[in-house]
Parts: structure tokens; sequence; C-alpha cells
């Protein structure tokens, strides 16, 4: 499988581009990159000022010049484009803590499911920027950007999405879910997940 992960968005809630911010002593995209290259073919990063990230020795690819910058469906268009596979893992630069267990769950899941894609749900919200996806739903993306339909809950509406709750998954994944899915938007977030992450390095 291709893991991808999507870093074209402006930060504006966080006032800084929340893909650099340090936790741990690494910044956020490169602490996902890590985690996922043991099961990844390949990491790809989608970003529209690709230079900001050379240092991380990836492939970066900017969003298709069709649909530049309107959005993580973009990002997602332009992914399965570049990977060219049929098994795709999408994951959105502000998430720290994605485990790659629960990613290589998602993708066995799209895998034997024969489904359009398997993405988690936590607390009755789905979080689509961790999600498995199969090349099939491109053009269905394609037909969403040209119509102005930029909400990743149309395009879910619209494919054979697998919804997965905490409860579906493996006991021993359980603990890593809550988690796993958090992702950060403003400063107070990044301050409560560097608590989180000193207060777990203390156990
Ligand atoms: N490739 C690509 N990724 C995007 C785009 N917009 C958002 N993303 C990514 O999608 C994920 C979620 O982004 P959001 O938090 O919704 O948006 P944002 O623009 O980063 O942040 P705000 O400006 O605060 O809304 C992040 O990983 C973003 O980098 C885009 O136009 N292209």
């Amino acid at each position: 499988m291709k893991t991808i992960i999507l870093a074209g968005g402006k930060s504006s809630r966080m006032g800084k581009n929340k893909a650099l911010l340090p936790i741990g002593g690494k910044s956020i995209i490169k602490r996902i990159a890590e985690e996922f290259t043991p099961i990844s073919e390949e990491i790809i990063i989608i970003a529209n000022i690709p230079e900001i990230y050379n240092e991380l020795d990836l492939s970066i690819f900017p969003d298709v010049p069709e649909f530049r910058g309107e959005g993580p469906l973009a990002g997602i268009y332009t992914g399965i484009d570049v990977a060219d596979e049929d098994f795709c893992l999408f994951i959105a630069c502000d998430m720290p803590f994605v485990s790659r267990k629960i990613g290589e769950y998602l993708i066995r899941e799209l895998k034997n499911s024969g489904v359009d894609a398997v993405i988690p749900s936590h607390q009755g919200r789905v979080h689509p920027l961790f999600g498995a996806y199969h090349k099939r739903i491109q053009p269905f993306i394609k037909e969403n950007l040209l119509n102005g339909k930029r909400k990743m809950s149309h395009l879910l509406n619209e494919v054979n999405a697998k919804i997965i709750e905490k409860q579906d998954i493996p006991e021993e994944l359980q603990v890593e879910w809550e988690y796993c899915l958090w992702n950060l938007n403003t400063l107070e977030d990044y301050q409560k997940a560097l608590e989180f992450y000193q207060n777990i390095n203390k156990l």
C-alpha cells in the first residue's frame, strides 16, 4: 500500500504551518512519515509549497492544477493520481498520534470487504482524513469538485464507505483508537497534544 500525507492546507486557525509543529523534538509530519515507513511501499506528500518538506526526502507533489488548494478532497484526488495504486491510506498532516497498526487494519478491511473506503469514527464523528480509499472513487471526487462540493461528507454519501467504530476493531487496538484520531486545528489543541505527549512518556 502507499501512504499519502495531505499537507496542502492553510493552517489559518493555527496561525503557523501545522505539519511542522514539533512534538517530542520532531515535526508532526516527520512523526507520521516515520510511523508509516515500515508498512508503506512509498510515502507521498501532497503539498502546495513542496520545498518546505524537502528535508524529509520523500516524494512531494502539488495538487493537480485543476483543483489546486480546493481542500482535502483535492489532495485526495491528486494523491490517487500520483500513487497509481488501488489501495491508499490518506493521513492529514495534523494528526500527530496516528498509528500504523490502525492504518494497517483500515487497509486490510478495504481489501477484504471490497468497499470503496474505510473510515474511522469516534463518538459520532467520522475522521475521513485518516482513511483507506480505493482508487475507484476518483471519478466521484472529480465530479464533486467540478460541482463545488468540497465536503468529505458528500463523497462519503456517494461511495460505498464502511465506517469503523471503536468496538469493531480488535481489542488490542482499542487503547490507541482515541488518541490516534486526534487532529490539531488551534494553538490550544497543540498545547494539549504537547501535554498528552509528555504524560504518556512519563508512564
Ligand atoms: N493537498 C491539500 N491538502 C489540504 C488542502 N486543504 C487542506 N489540506 C490538508 O487537509 C488536512 C485538514 O486540513 P484543515 O485543517 O481542514 O484545513 P487547513 O487549511 O489545514 O487549516 P485551516 O486553515 O485552519 O482550516 C490537513 O492535513 C491539510 O494540510 C488542499 O487544498 N490541498
